[in-house]
């Protein structure tokens, strides 16, 4: 019988249905505390939980399945236990990375009837798009941030993908700006983290001769590249852990260094000089309070004290990485930062704003991941097509849904939606043909790449004219004038289950051409020697595609920001913001353009 709400919504038959589905949940965080709770209350047949942290005490203000003696818990299986005694589903936890494709190959993945995206992160929801593009499961991908958020249903090959739109990594500032002549608070922080921390406690690199710096002048690039190198000798220093040495790395940071960037004197033409530490104290008198802006010797003397203890722990540790949670850490980036921002006279900032920005954190809102999880678990009803009144869920009809401050629609709406784009001709993920190669054990050393090239190249009408690269490790096994390789086995190759192989028609100068392929490398117990699989692979015209086509005017980043594309969002975006129905694509934002989603 079941619960008679959810039955009352899907209806006694679907109920059965939902009793057999089995679905993934990737993330039980902010959004995937909630999503579990609701798939739970839902009543999936078995809900799979992967996660691959352990529990914060900054994660229990909002996800509320954990407690305190919860924290360094697993939050996957953590979750599961919370709620298991209200479940009436089958849960199965993993605390693992959803990338390990040990643990999970695409084998496993097919298991599902649809994948829910709670992530964090671009890598990851990247890769679990591309996986359920290669097995054509309906991917629900979601991410809040403070008052934004937005749920994307993703229906690979008639939906676009999550790579469908260009995703911007997040913002990054010339080397010049962060070593030579900051101007913002941030140009301090990210010189003290990215910089500073990870050359004295995470590793050693000396400044690669081709990155860019941002500055041709050569005096300027001559003093980076010094500076690097005497930073090197400073991690010598720190590794000895003699405590003596501390005065003499502040002098090196805030003294020596500022006067050799002095001496460059086209820096300061147009610009305000630093004003190097001299004559510096170090006292044990020290401000415990995270949220008030501390005086110079204060942060000199944190400075000092915390170089020691960091010193300490590197002999025992031997790395240190940078974690706004590890008040070591945090405290080391955020004094260097502020007396660097008091040498260049910039504003100075509490340990805790500089937190706020090292760890690139928006506040997380209960609420928001309450209501974006809740439209998730809806659209899985509509995708899975169980709700009762409406008809079988044509694609199209499907929607995206944003929270209030993502859209541009209307001022006074919390919510709006946007209809769901087809895919990119241009996507690199969903414009590939895309299937699972099984072969057995033994093939893999008797079938050679020669023959395993033919018999693509058969089944799918591809030209004498092919690449085929390993995806995997990025190698080129074979292309028109390189083919030595192909007299090798397979396992010679280092080919194996899991294994990626892309194919790639590469004519020059035709009309038409097939489009590339991917094939998933699976062994198969069963004993079938080599089985391609029965997919379409279509062709395209080339020249049909010019660069201005369907360019979206926004650009919905994992990391994630939602940005607009401003040399073409433009006429769009007016479009957009004269519609009042239906909601259209989100693009109210910020001043600055960005919002970040989690
Ligand atoms: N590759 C991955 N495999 C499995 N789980 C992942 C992977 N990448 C991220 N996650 C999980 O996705 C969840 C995202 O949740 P959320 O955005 O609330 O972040 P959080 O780490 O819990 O919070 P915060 O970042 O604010 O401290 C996290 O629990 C994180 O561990
Ligand atoms: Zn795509």
């Amino acid at each position: 019988m079941g619960d008679p709400s959810i039955v009352k919504i899907v209806g006694q038959k679907n109920y059965a249905k939902l009793r057999s589905v089995k679905v993934l949940l990737v993330g039980a965080g902010g959004i995937g505390c909630e999503l579990l709770k609701n798939l739970v209350l839902m009543e999936f047949g078995e809900i799979h939980v992967v996660d691959l942290d352990t529990i914060d005490l900054s994660n229990l203000n909002r996800q509320f399945l954990f407690r305190q003696r919860d924290i360094k818990q697993p939050k996957a299986t953590t979750a599961v236990r919370a709620i298991q005694h209200v479940s009436n589903s089958k849960l199965v936890a993993y605390q693992s990375n959803i990338m390990d494709t040990e643990k999970f190959p695409l084998s496993w993945f097919s298991e599902f009837s649809l994948i829910f995206n709670a992530l964090d992160n671009l890598e990851a929801r990247r890769y679990v798009n591309q996986t359920a593009q290669f097995l054509h499961l309906p991917l629900l991908e979601s991410g809040t941030a403070g008052f934004d958020g937005y749920i994307q249903p993703i229906i690979p090959g008639q939906t676009e993908c999550f790579d469908c739109t260009t995703k911007e990594t997040p913002k990054t500032f010339p080397v010049c700006t962060i070593r030579s002549t900051p101007s913002q608070p941030i140009h301090c922080i990210v010189w003290a983290k990215n910089f500073l921390f990870s050359q004295l406690f995470a590793s050693s690199t000396s400044v690669a001769t081709d990155e860019d710096l941002g500055t041709e002048d050569p005096q300027e690039i001559e003093r980076i590249k010094q500076e690097t190198n005497e930073l090197h000798e400073l991690q010598e220093y720190i590794k000895s852990g003699d405590n003596s040495c501390i005065p003499d790395i502040i002098t090196k940071l805030f003294v020596s260094d500022i006067e050799k960037l002095l001496s460059i004197e086209n820096l300061w033409k147009n610009r305000e000089k630093p004003t190097p530490l001299h004559n510096f104290e170090i006292s044990n008198q020290l401000n415990t309070d995270f949220s008030s802006v501390w005086t110079l010797q204060e942060q000199v003397n944190a400075f000092a004290e915390v170089t020691k203890k960091l010193m300490k722990r590197l002999a025992t540790e031997k790395e240190i990485e940078f974690d706004k949670d590890d008040t070591d850490t945090l405290k080391f980036v955020a004094t260097a930062a502020n007396i660097r921002a008091y040498v260049f006279h910039l504003p100075v900032k509490s340990l805790f704003d500089v937190k706020q920005i090292a760890g690139n954190i928006i506040p997380a809102i209960a609420t928001t991941n309450a209501i974006i999880a809740g439209l998730s678990s809806l659209a899985s009803l509509r995708v899975l097509n169980l709700l009762k009144h409406i008809p079988p869920t044509d694609p199209k009809d499907l929607y995206m849904a944003f929270t209030a401050k993502a859209s541009n629609i209307s001022s006074n709406r919390y919510l709006s939606n946007s209809q769901l784009a087809t895919p990119n001709p241009r996507c690199p993920v969903c414009s590939i043909a895309r299937g699972v190669i099984s072969l057995s054990t033994s093939a893999l050393k008797s079938i050679t790449l020669g023959e395993l090239l033919d018999a693509i190249r058969t089944k799918y009408n591809y030209p004498g004219e092919v690449s085929l690269v390993d995806k995997s490790t990025q190698r080129l096994l074979a292309d028109f004038d390189f083919d030595d390789l192909l007299g090798k086995s397979l396992s010679d190759m280092k080919l194996g289950q899991g294994s990626l192989l892309l194919v790639a028609d590469e004519r020059d100068d035709e009309e038409e051409l097939k489009c590339s392929a991917e094939f998933y490398l699976q062994l198969d117990a069963t004993g079938n020697k080599l089985r391609l699989p029965e997919i379409e692979v279509l062709s395209f015209k080339p020249q049909a595609m010019s660069p201005q086509e369907d360019e979206p005017d926004y650009i919905l980043n994992g990391n994630g920001e939602i940005i607009i594309d401003e040399d073409n969002g433009d006429s769009r975006k007016r479009e957009l913001e004269d519609a009042s129905e239906p909601a259209a694509k989100m693009a109210k934002l910020d001043d600055d353009a960005i919002v970040l989603l989690d």
